[in-house]
């Protein structure tokens, strides 16, 4: 049912490298349930590959669409492995930590229905996480004249509730003078046995049947938290040692991109996903060593500051369906990226991925940010780009402020360098029809499809593609140059094919990274048929600029010739939002572009031509805006940079922005964050009706 398996977690190197990270990022798969099993969803979908040292590839088929996706976390779990294991891989050491003093975090987060609950909480005759580590524990409180108590709490639309005594009043986050989060009307009950812990009510529930879990309401969801607090003595010097553990379930992680915009829950999600970004944005901070971790971008992670931080060891736990689901790829996709990024920090091989293309665009926006960030950071360690062990990126807040400052992006680089940058990322389109390239073609055109992401030295005999140093024969000079020559391994996977359909769009995706040594040549055994089972056999790139102005002006000529149709605009007005989403069709609309202007008056009762006149332009310019705002949250960064205003800079701003926000641009005043001006605005308008 599940892939193959190869490795352990074993590797000296790995753990090493491991030991630095401060937050491991890992997936479970849950079993299916019984609904699931016998039903057709049931038909393997997702595999784990595993390598030596800590990482696992979790690939994702769709059989149906033919859509496939991988993601590469620092390890996962299989639907066979229960939380015991869980618990000795992953918790025992932050409970060891405990014991020494130290914070520890264990956070659940997934998609609706993925087993967070039951990961933490567990049931009945599965204990959960909590109750598990709460035996050790209290086992080790007993035997060291410790005592322990917990805390429970609700986050709820970024007010903190008690639950183990419910109050009026919500709970404050304070800190204290040693900088340490106090939780300021957060009750602490203390507990001696887990018989004790079985009694407490948590919020009218026992924790043995639903603490953690979420009431059967779909329109609530919120992250919740159980804090242990350990105080013990410590045998040795006598000192006495305070540590606490928070195990947190996060509410479920929900694409907004793919539910639409018009949920009445939208706001509850946007916030809900707001601090899931920041807090994956902590992890990625954390484990690339980051001077400045930003608590405070939401209340989540200023509540979690003290388990998430320099002396505290975390983990996160990707529970995954075990079935295809939009919400658990764009989950993992989003905790692959801030593994991933934080892996090209600490360790310095290569590996190719071949995946899907959402993959491919968010990989591809990483690396954009990660340039973005060595060039913020510290311009003369450009060259030296990722080679250099010296951390020179930014988090992606920090980012944020300070990309648009970089107003001497252009002339801190080299030329080379400055030329570098646009063609690291490159298109290709493939002729319509064209014959799939023989192997040496293929081979040449698969290494234009490449992502590299960056990964543990340990793991490079398990790389699931050939890598390439500066002497690969297949090696196009152009790629090397594009990324500089100390900082560029250019990798090319073995055999697989690369077709692509009319539309398609082949994106180079060519990073700097410093590998210290160069990988074998070939993989091992089975990662080659791994590579075809990743590779990119469809790209779903946003339609090129060119399509999307020729939809806005075939929907223009539609409204000048089909008046009647304006006359009596069709009641299916619902039809407005599916049109302007994340994915438009670049054909022309089938529905009349009159009834797709959103909020449209009835003309009959307007009165005059010029009334009329008046009132469409309205509708158009509004329809208008909304296709320029779609196009700005969906397009790559060449399409962005055809339109007026917007250079290499505000490109990658963009884009960056979009790495933390599904969706940055809701109306045009979001423009003016990105330091367009009016006339900007107005001149990409024009722009866009020039061509009509
Ligand atoms: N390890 C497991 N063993 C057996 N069943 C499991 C396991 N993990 C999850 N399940 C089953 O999967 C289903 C979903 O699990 P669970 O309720 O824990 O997910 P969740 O992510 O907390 O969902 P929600 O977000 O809706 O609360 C449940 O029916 C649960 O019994």
């Amino acid at each position: 049912m599940m892939g193959s398996s190869s490795g352990a977690r074993d590797g000296t190197d790995s753990l090493a490298c491991q030991l630095q990270r401060r937050v491991r990022v890992v997936g479970k798969i849950r079993p299916f349930t019984d609904s699931e099993a016998g039903g057709s969803s049931c038909r393997a979908r997702v595999s784990v590959t595993r390598f030596d040292g800590d990482h696992a590839l979790v690939a994702f088929d769709d059989q149906q669409t033919c859509r496939k996706d991988s993601y590469m976390l620092d390890w996962c779990y299989e639907q066979d492995e229960n939380i015991d294991q869980i618990f000795t891989a992953e918790v025992k050491p932050l409970i060891e930590g405990l014991f020494r003093g130290h914070n520890g975090c264990v956070i659940a987060y997934g998609a609706r229905g993925s087993g967070k609950s039951q990961l933490i909480q567990g049931s009945g005759q599965n204990p959960g996480l909590v109750m598990i580590a709460l035996g050790e524990i209290l086992a080790f409180a007993n035997e060291n004249r410790g005592s322990v108590t917990v805390s429970c709490y609700e986050l709820s639309q970024d007010h903190i509730y008690d639950l183990l005594e419910p109050k009026d009043q919500e709970v404050l986050i304070l800190e204290d003078a040693a900088k340490r989060i106090q939780l300021k009307g957060l009750s602490q009950i203390p507990v001696n046995s887990i018989s004790d812990f079985k009694k407490l009510s948590f919020h009218g529930c026992n924790m043995g049947k639903s603490c953690l879990k979420l009431p059967d309401d779909s329109t609530v969801r919120s992250h919740r938290g159980l804090i242990v607090y350990l105080s013990s003595v410590d045998k040795e010097s006598n000192s006495s040692l305070i540590g606490k553990i928070n195990f947190v379930c996060l509410a479920d992680y929900e694409d907004i991109k793919q539910k639409g915009n018009a949920r009445p829950q939208l706001a509850e999600s946007t916030k809900i996903n707001k601090s899931l970004y920041t807090l994956l944005n902590i992890v990625c901070a954390l484990n690339s060593g980051e001077n400045f971790i930003p608590y405070r971008e939401s209340k989540l992670t200023r509540l979690l500051q003290d388990f998430l931080c320099k002396a505290s060891r975390a983990v996160l736990i990707t529970c995954l369906n075990p079935t295809i689901c939009q919400d658990t790829l764009s989950a993992v996709n989003l905790a692959s990226r801030s593994c991933q990024v934080a892996n090209r920090h600490q360790c310095r091989s290569a590996k190719v991925i071949k995946s899907g293309s959402k993959f491919n665009q968010s990989c591809s926006r990483s690396i954009v940010g990660i340039h973005v960030r060595a060039v913020s950071q510290k311009k003369t360690e450009i060259s030296q780009c990722a080679s250099s062990e010296k951390k020179v990126y930014g988090t992606p807040y920090a980012i944020r402020r300070r990309s648009l400052q970089l107003g001497s992006l252009g002339t801190c680089l080299s030329e080379k360098q400055k030329n570098g940058f646009p063609s690291a990322i490159r298109k290709k389109k493939m002729p319509i029809g064209s014959s799939p390239p023989n192997k040496s073609e293929s081979r040449k055109a698969n290494s234009r499809v490449d992502i590299v992401a960056a990964v543990d030295t340990c793991s490079q005999r398990n790389i699931v593609l050939d890598y390439l140093g500066g002497d690969c024969p297949m090696l196009e000079e152009e790629s090397c140059e594009s990324v500089g020559p100390n900082c560029v391994e250019n990798i090319m996977p073995k055999g697989g094919d690369c077709y692509t359909n009319e539309n398609t769009f082949v994106q180079d995706t060519v990073v700097g990274l410093g590998c210290d040594e160069k990988m074998t040549a070939d993989p091992i055994d089975g990662t080659k048929d791994e590579i075809q089972k990743i590779f990119v056999n469809e790209d779903q790139s946003s339609p090129p600029l060119s399509a999307r102005l020729r939809e806005i002006s075939n929907s223009l000529k539609l409204l000048s010739t089909q008046t009647t149709t304006i006359g009596t605009p069709n009641t299916d007005m619902t039809s407005t939002k599916e049109i302007n989403k994340e994915k438009p069709d670049p054909k022309t609309p089938g529905v009349p572009f009159a009834v797709r202007l959103e909020n449209e008056p009835k003309f009959d009762c307007i009165g005059s031509p010029q009334d009329i006149f008046k009132t469409r332009s309205t509708g158009l310019k509004t329809y208008l805006a909304q296709e320029c705002l779609a196009f700005l949250n969906s397009a790559n960064k060449e399409e962005l940079k055809g339109l007026k205003g917007i250079g290499e800079k505000r490109a990658t701003y963009i884009l960056q922005l979009r790495e933390e926000s599904s969706e940055p641009f809701k109306n045009m005043d979001d423009l003016k964050e990105i330091g367009l001006s009016r006339k900007q605005i107005n001149a990409m308008m024009s722009q866009v009706l020039g061509d009509f």
